[in-house]
């Protein structure tokens, strides 16, 4: 049995709807299907969810919202006469965002998750339904009825470990079951979101649960590529990445698969294979544990911008027991989560993403830092990026470093640091944002 889920893009329009059907239908063995909510259908188009986000914005000011409203319902209008589907299943979703509107009036963040979720599960229903007007026994399944529970944390989900029980029972109904993706049910019955892009997070969930053969991610690229085809044209496609590289690759910028979505079928040991709607018989990529990386060391070359640094030096700090645990526990005060700490014997700096100091978070964050911890300097860098080379291969190989470090040298890039960690898996390399695309391009060059 496996599990496909179908990303965004893939259920942008009827014509998508259409492929996918085909997709599903084609193997026997794709029994469970997770939908996203209908992305963009080009380039410029707005995904539903960010729609769905803006409507909650305005009902939460107190804004006219029925011009949003209608625009959703417009986009599963499209569908529904594309497909020739009955027209009483809008009628449906119209009067359910509606209902939570009027519900949820009172609670911005229910409201918000509730509005965000119904991307999915209005989508889900619209699948189930298109599949059972072809002839084929389909349901749809609720989060909810499924057994995805979740920590209530709004926008920021995590699975419950007691899921994975009742998700198993999936296995024994009849037909192709359609669920839909990025939330779950908080035990107190609330609907919880899980971070952006997480229906790639409940895909890599149910297929833990139901013990899938494969985790089918379909999207709309042939495979993943070594670098973001954004900033390289046509760059080498990887047929297979380990759990640990593609962890350290979507973490660091690939945005074609969620981060936190290998962690249910890194455990057990479920290939994962991402492939394009538009283009089912490519191969696509294996994620799997392990893969001969000896001909290519490095796998990819991941990159992100919005990352600050601060630094702090103070004379003797290497005699100072416990600096290093009070400058974290500063941010920690502040609800704020870091990415890397480079250090030398008087200075150490921190890693974090830009946005979590804003408003007067960065004067507190500051001003505690140097009355309590009486640092000589306190600076913040700003507008970084930072860009990961990632290889199992590294570890074994010598020269990566110098052929990276040549590569910035000759591009004219100036490393503002660079950080290794002890898995030996990854690189990092902080840069100017204003430099990162041609950084990336230099290192693709020495790699590939
Ligand atoms: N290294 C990479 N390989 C492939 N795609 C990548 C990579 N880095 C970024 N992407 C982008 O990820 C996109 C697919 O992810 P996403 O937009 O989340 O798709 P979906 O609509 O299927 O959820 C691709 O169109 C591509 O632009
Ligand atoms: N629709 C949600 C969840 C998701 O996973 O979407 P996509 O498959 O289009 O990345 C979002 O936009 O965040």
């Amino acid at each position: 049995m496996k599990v496909a889920k179908f990303g965004g893009s893939s259920v942008a329009n009827a014509q998508q709807f259409q492929k996918v059907a085909n997709i599903i239908t084609a193997d026997d063995a794709r029994k469970f299907v997770v939908v996203s909510a209908p992305g963009k259908r080009c380039k410029d188009d707005t995904k539903i969810t960010d729609l769905l986000i803006t409507l909650a914005k305005k009902v939460i000011e107190h804004d006219i919202y029925e011009g949003v409203l209608a625009q959703v319902v417009a986009r599963y209008d499209e569908i529904v006469t594309d497909l020739h589907l009955s027209r009483d299943i809008l009628d449906v979703i119209s009067a359910s965002l509606q209902q939570m509107i009027d519900t949820y009036d009172d609670q911005p963040e229910r409201l918000l998750d509730a509005l965000k979720a119904s991307g999915e599960d209005n989508n889900a229903k619209l699948m189930a339904h298109y599949l059972r007007q072809l002839g084929y026994e389909a349901h749809y399944v609720n989060p909810k009825d499924a057994g995805i529970f979740v920590t209530d944390e709004p926008g920021n989900a995590q699975i419950l470990p007691e899921s994975y029980e009742q998700l198993a029972k999936l296995k024994e109904r009849s037909g192709i079951l359609v669920i839909p993706g990025f939330f779950g049910y908080s035990r107190s019955g609330h609907i919880v979101t899980f971070p952006r892009g997480g229906s790639d997070i409940t895909g890599s969930i149910v297929a833990a649960g139901v013990g899938a053969e494969l985790y089918e991610n379909f999207t709309d690229v042939d495979s993943i590529y070594c670098v973001n085809p954004s900033i390289v044209e046509h760059p080498c496609q990887l047929k297979e990445l380990t759990y640990r590289e593609m962890r350290e690759l979507s973490y660091a910028g690939f945005s074609v698969f969620h981060d936190e979505a290998l962690e249910p079928v890194y455990r057990r040991g479920i290939p994962v294979c991402v492939k394009n709607t538009n283009n089912p018989e490519a191969p696509g990529t294996m994620i799997v544990a392990t893969r001969d990386h000896r001909e290519r060391p490095v796998a990819g070359i991941a990159s992100d911008t919005g990352f600050c640094s601060i630094n702090v030096s103070k004379y003797l700090m290497n005699r100072e027991i416990g600096f290093g645990r009070r400058l974290l526990q500063i941010l920690e005060d502040e609800g704020i989560s870091y990415e890397h700490t480079p250090s030398g014997i008087d200075n150490m700096s921190v890693i974090l993403r830009e946005e979590q100091l804003a408003g007067d978070v960065e004067r507190r964050v500051l001003d505690r830092i140097v009355t309590e911890l009486r640092v000589d300097e306190v600076s913040i860098e700003r507008d970084l990026a930072l860009i990961m080379v990632v290889g199992e291969g590294m570890e074994r190989s010598v020269g990566i470093a110098a052929k990276a470090t040549a590569a910035f040298a000759r591009a004219n890039v100036n490393i503002e640091m660079i950080n290794q960690g002890s898995s030996e898996v990854s690189m990092m390399f902080g840069v100017k944002a204003d430099a990162v695309e041609k950084a990336v391009r230099a290192l693709y060059e020495v790699y590939f």
